[in-house]
């Protein structure tokens, strides 16, 4: 029999009151949330709880940003960008292996030389996300586009409730542990930049979605992330059953009715049915079902959505736990912190309800795969798809990047890329079975034995900035940068340079006598400011 801890409807509350209740809520900020909507949550909370919850979704979304620790170190506000000298003068490579490089990175808000309120690695001290080390609020919303350390991958602007995914891995997983993390349902790319952050050196995420053209957005977010530990796939779930019991920890972050966006964008209010709610509980449950070969034995699995229902929340659960050998895990969430912590059949729940955490909306459930024989299943390669390089290119391309040593560099058409060692493998199989749009770091093409840089080798944290010139850009000049104008050769040197700002690597630039070539990337560039 399943088992549900939830806040129960209270026992004044009966199935008669339910039709009347739209009536019954009297302020007008929540007249737009749908009937079915306003019943279910009374059902869930109960009337007053329910009423401040409906309350909280009328009011502004709290901003929350996620910085990335690759990249930037605080309180002082330097960065450890691999082999940075102006970090580590004595040209020491500073080894940023897996696990946690920083402890706490603090931000405040700057202002550029036009007084626009800027991101910053500085202080932000009394406003730090409780559950994510990496997470701040931000006291209101600034222009992101306009701060270059957004473009440069410093950090991502993520809703704080998602960040719980970082206390779930770091209460299961010890530092440094080579995992290999699948991230179902990944684009935009929040969660999968946060388990690329916890993965590290040692570990591999697959960063999967769908739709093509979402994928698209999140391999430029991952390449833009700069850890070299992902890989990006464009497969249907039902893909993954080829590598059977293949991960240790799979994310399904499921298409969902969106209660949770009701805050952000009221639009979300109009699109929310019944039939809508049934249909995405119908369509987490074939999801699952579709991964759960992929998961190995003893595995962990993380479901989660951004919203309040239980037909997509608990009842997903219990589904899973009725028709699968489901085991409970230890996770939790400090009582402090106001997240509701329940069970579905026995497996652990933790759901934030704006009105009492400051979050948008989330659920999220952690179970571990019944530990059953381990049979990974690695599919006979399609296509040889690696080459490795000539001794030659192998030193050229080693050249750009700060530590070498870690890495394997490998041919993939035309391209040579950068991979972790301990993942090579991983990286090798599953690349010869599914659909990969980008992996490890895409480094560039050689011509005549010299590297021609891509831009995601610019944001790979570990960048040499020892092989060409680099050249800090002003805030007006990154910005301009970021809009591919021209920039003035000036302070260039000829050839190829990294141009940077605060230190942060933006893309490559080249001098050709008397003029410059901006080679950031024309999909990538700002257009509207
Ligand atoms: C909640 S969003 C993921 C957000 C992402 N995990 C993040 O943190 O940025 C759910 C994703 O699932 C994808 N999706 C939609 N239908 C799907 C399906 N049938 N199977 C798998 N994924 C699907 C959507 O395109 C969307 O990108």
């Amino acid at each position: 029999m399943v088992k549900r801890s939830l806040p129960r409807r209270p026992s004044s509350f009966s199935s008669r009151r339910a039709a009347a209740l739209p009536g019954e809520i009297e302020t007008t900020e929540i007249q737009p949330f749908p009937v079915g909507f306003c019943r279910s949550t009374e059902e869930l909370l109960g009337g007053s709880d329910a009423r401040s919850l409906l309350a909280a979704l009328d009011t502004p979304s709290p901003v929350s940003v996620r910085f990335n620790p690759y990249k930037v170190q605080g309180p002082s506000g330097q960065r450890i960008s691999g082999n940075d000298p102006s970090v580590n003068p004595t040209g020491e490579s500073v080894v940023v292996t897996g696990g946690n490089p920083i402890d706490s990175a603090p931000f405040s808000q700057g202002t550029d030389s036009g007084g626009t309120p800027l991101i910053r690695p500085a202080r932000l001290a009394g406003n730090e996300v409780p559950w994510c080390r990496y997470g701040y609020y931000l006291p209101q919303r600034p222009s992101f586009t306009l701060d270059p350390a957004f473009h440069a991958g410093a950090y991502y602007v993520q809703e704080a409730g998602s960040m719980f995914v970082e206390r779930i891995f770091r209460q299961l997983f010890e530092p440094d542990t080579p995992l290999r993390i699948l991230d179902l349902c990944a684009a935009p790319g929040g969660k999968t930049t946060l388990l690329s952050t916890l993965a590290g050196a040692s570990g591999l995420v697959v960063a999967n979605e769908v739709i093509r053209q979402r994928a698209g957005t999140l391999v430029d977010n991952v390449r833009k992330w700069g850890i070299g530990n992902t890989l990006v796939t464009n497969n249907d779930p039902s893909h993954f059953a080829s590598l059977r019991h293949y991960f240790d920890l799979v994310l399904v972050d499921a298409p969902c009715s969106g209660e949770g966006m009701f805050r952000k964008t009221p639009g979300a209010r109009t699109e929310w049915s019944e039939a809508n709610v049934k249909l995405c509980a119908a369509r987490g449950r074939r999801i699952l079902g579709d991964v759960w070969e992929a998961l190995r034995p003893g595995g962990i699995l993380v479901y989660s959505t951004c919203t309040f229902n239980v037909q997509e929340n608990e009842e997903t659960v219990e589904w899973l736990a009725s028709e699968y050998d489901c085991e409970p895990v230890d996770v939790t969430a400090d009582p402090a912190w106001g997240i509701v912590q329940g069970e579905a059949a026995g497996m652990a729940t933790f759901r934030f309800f704006p009105h009492r955490v400051q979050s948008e909306g989330f659920f999220a459930a952690v179970l571990r795969k019944g530990d059953g024989r381990v049979r990974v299943q690695v599919p006979k390669p399609r296509k040889a798809i690696f080459a490795p390089l000539a001794r030659r290119e192998g030193e050229e391309a080693a050249r750009w990047v700060g530590q070498p040593q870690q890495m394997l560099f490998q041919r993939v058409g035309e391209n040579i890329h950068a991979y972790y060692a301990p993942q090579f493998q991983a990286v090798r199989e599953i690349s010869e079975s599914l659909s990969v749009l980008c992996s490890g770091v895409l480094c560039g093409q050689l011509f005549g034995g010299k590297l021609r840089p891509e831009h995601s080798l610019a944001l790979f944290h570990d960048v040499s900035r020892r092989q060409v010139p680099v050249v800090e850009l002003s805030p007006d000049e990154a910005v301009a940068y970021l809009r591919k104008a021209d920039i003035s050769p000036v302070r260039l040197q000829e050839g190829i340079n990294l141009v940077t700002f605060d230190g942060l690597p933006l893309g490559w630039i080249k001098r050709i006598g008397a003029r410059s070539n901006n080679m950031y990337p024309k999909e990538l560039r700002i257009v509207n400011l």
